[in-house]
C-alpha cells in the first residue's frame, strides 16, 4: 500500500485523480487538501466520487500533514507548488507535481513566460519532465517528476518521433489545439461560462500561451502555437503542421514512423483516421496520426488526448506507476467513454 496525498483534492484534476485511484491496486488516497474548501468531507465537495475516500475531510495543507505518506499528487494552481516542493521532498515523499512550476529546466524561461521569479530554482534540477514516453527511465529513478502539460501532451506525442526521424523542419512548427473547458479548472470565470462557451469556439493566448515554451523544450523546436477553447467538457485536439525536411518522402511515411515509435507503447496508439477526442474521454489513451502532403510539402500530425487524463491525472498516475516499480498501467483504462 502506498498511501498518497492529493494537494488540489477539491479541484477538477483532484477528482479525476479520485476517480482513478478507485481501481488502483497500490496507490491509495489517505490524506486530502485544498484551499477554500478546507474543511468539508470530499463526498460533498465531489458528489461523483464514492466509497470510502468520500468520507475522508478535504485538509488544509502543512508540513506535519505528511506524516507517513508516500507519495503526494500535486494538482495546485501554479506557482504554489514551487512554495512547498522542498518541504516535501526533505521528508523523503515521491513528489508528482502538474503545475508549471518544475517542467521548464531553466528558470529564466519560467520568468519569461510566466511573468515572476522561480522561487525555488535550485530544486528544477531535481525534476523529471514527465512524459512517460519520452523520459521513461529518468521517471523510474527519480523522486520528483513535473508532469507535462496538457496542450504540450497531445502536441509533443504527435511530433516528437518525427521530429527524431528527421522528417520535418523543427523551426517551422505550428500548434493549433483545441481544448475541453475543463481544461481552465473548476473556478467560476467569465470566459468559460455556459453562455460564453456554448455554440461558439475561440482561440485565446495569441503568441504567448505559457504552453509553447514546454513544446520548444521537449521538441527542440520553434514553435507557432495557438490554443482554442471548444464547447465540450474534456478533450484537446492538436493539429500540427510543418515544413517537410529536404528529400523525398511518400504521403504515409510519418504515419508509419509514428507506428514503429509507439510500437511497444501501452497508451498511445496510432490510427490511420484523424482522431476525435472521444476516442480517449475518460482514459489515458492518446491517438495519434500524421501524413505528408507532397503538393504543400508539409508534414500535418494530429494528437488527441483527455485533458484530465492523459493531458493530467492518468499521466501523473502513469508517472507514479513507475516510479514505484509498480505495473506502469496500474489502475489506468485505455479505452475511452463513447458515446
Ligand atoms: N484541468 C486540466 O485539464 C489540467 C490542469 N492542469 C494544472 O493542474 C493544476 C490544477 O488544475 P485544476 O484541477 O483544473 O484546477 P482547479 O481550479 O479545478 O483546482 C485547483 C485546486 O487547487 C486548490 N488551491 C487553489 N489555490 C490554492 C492555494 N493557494 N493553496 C493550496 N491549494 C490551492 C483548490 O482548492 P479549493 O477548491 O479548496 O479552493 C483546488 O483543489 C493547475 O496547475 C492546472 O493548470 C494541468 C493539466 C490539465
Ligand atoms: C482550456 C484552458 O483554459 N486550458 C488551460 C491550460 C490547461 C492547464 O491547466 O495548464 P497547465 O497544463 O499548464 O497546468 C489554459 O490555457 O490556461
Amino acid at each position: 500500500m502506498i498511501r498518497t496525498a492529493i494537494l488540489g483534492a477539491s479541484g477538477y484534476v483532484g477528482a479525476e485523480l479520485l476517480r482513478l485511484l478507485e481501481r488502483h491496486p497500490a496507490l491509495v488516497p489517505t490524506r486530502l487538501f485544498g484551499d477554500s474548501k478546507a474543511g468539508q468531507k470530499l463526498g460533498s465537495v465531489h458528489p461523483q466520487i464514492g466509497g470510502a475516500v468520500a468520507a475522508l475531510e478535504v485538509e488544509r495543507f502543512g508540513p506535519e500533514a505528511l506524516d507517513g505518506i508516500d507519495l503526494v499528487f500535486a494538482a495546485l494552481p501554479h506557482g504554489e507548488s514551487q512554495k512547498i516542493a522542498a518541504g516535501i521532498l526533505d521528508r523523503g515523499c515521491r513528489l508528482v507535481d502538474l503545475g508549471a512550476d518544475f517542467r521548464l529546466r531553466d528558470a529564466a524561461d519560467y520568468a519569461r513566460w510566466y511573468g515572476e521569479e522561480h522561487q525555488a530554482p535550485a530544486l528544477l534540477d531535481r525534476f523529471v519532465f514527465g512524459i512517460p514516453e519520452l523520459h521513461r527511465d529518468a521517471i523510474r529513478g527519480a523522486q520528483a517528476v513535473a508532469a507535462a502539460g496538457c496542450y504540450p501532451t497531445s502536441a509533443i506525442l504527435a511530433c516528437k518521433p518525427l521530429i527524431d526521424a528527421g522528417l520535418i523542419d523543427p523551426a517551422s512548427l505550428i500548434v493549433d489545439a483545441a481544448s475541453g473547458v475543463s481544461g481552465a479548472g473548476r473556478a467560476v470565470k467569465e470566459g468559460t461560462a455556459f453562455n460564453t462557451v456554448d455554440g461558439s469556439y475561440s482561440a485565446y493566448g495569441l503568441l504567448t500561451h505559457r504552453h509553447t515554451a514546454e513544446m520548444e523544450q521537449e521538441l527542440g523546436a520553434t514553435v507557432l502555437f495557438t490554443p482554442h477553447l471548444a464547447p465540450m467538457t474534456r478533450g484537446i485536439l492538436a493539429t500540427c503542421y510543418a515544413a517537410a525536411a529536404a528529400g523525398e518522402m511518400d504521403g504515409d511515411e510519418p504515419l508509419r514512423v509514428l507506428r514503429q515509435a509507439y510500437a511497444d507503447e501501452p497508451f498511445v496508439r496510432v490510427s490511420d483516421e484523424p482522431p476525435s477526442t472521444k476516442w480517449v474521454a475518460g482514459s489515458n489513451g492518446a491517438v495519434v496520426t500524421a501524413r505528408y502532403d507532397p503538393r504543400t510539402r508539409r508534414v500535418v500530425a494530429l494528437g488527441a488526448i483527455d485533458n484530465l487524463g492523459k493531458g493530467a491525472a492518468g499521466q501523473m498516475i502513469q508517472c507514479a506507476n513507475l516510479m514505484f516499480g509498480l505495473d506502469e498501467s496500474s489502475g489506468l483504462a485505455a479505452s475511452g467513454v463513447f458515446p
